[in-house]
């Protein structure tokens, strides 16, 4: 069993409520721990990841929001940096799964929510738990 610590940036509650429900199943299926901590925003979430895992208490990370463009820039900033830096964390040999949804409007944004549908958060959280097992496998 190992520990994971799921992010969520929460901007949209009622969207991270089933990318979270998506992420916790496919981690408590491969017989996995997880908490859940809340940042403000997604562009808090690398930096959030990087704290936990120098901590030593969790094995493996899920990145969890979602950003929908809004009239700005300002998604692009969101959206690229955030990625950008959970990447580098990745790079680094931290055991990623990025959910962070990022969308043109709600409507896409429920669709890759949704468990049921395109299932983002458990995607996330089985995409986090293969690094693991790689990076044991490599040890
Ligand atoms: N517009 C969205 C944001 N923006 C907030 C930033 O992520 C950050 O918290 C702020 O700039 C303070 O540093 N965050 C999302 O997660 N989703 C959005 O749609
Ligand atoms: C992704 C965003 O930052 C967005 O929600 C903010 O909207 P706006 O660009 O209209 O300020």
């Amino acid at each position: 069993m190992a520990r994971f610590l799921i992010v969520e940036a929460r901007f949209y509650g009622h969207l991270n409520d089933m990318l979270i429900d998506g992420a916790k199943t496919a981690l408590k299926d491969a017989g996995h721990d997880a908490d859940v901590i809340t940042v403000p925003g997604a562009l808090e979430v690398p930096g959030a990841i990087a704290m936990a895992a120098e901590s030593g208490q969790y094995d493996g990370f899920v990145a969890i929001g979602v950003v929908i463009r809004g009239e700005t820039y300002h998604f692009e900033i969101v959206a690229g940096e955030s990625a950008r830096a959970l990447m580098a964390l990745t790079m680094d040999g931290i055991a990623i799964g990025n959910g962070i949804l990022t969308t043109e409007n709600e409507e896409q944004a429920l669709v890759r929510a949704d468990p049921a549908q395109k299932n983002k958060g458990g995607e996330a959280a089985q995409a986090a738990i293969r690094l693991l097992e790689l990076r044991e496998e490599f040890a």
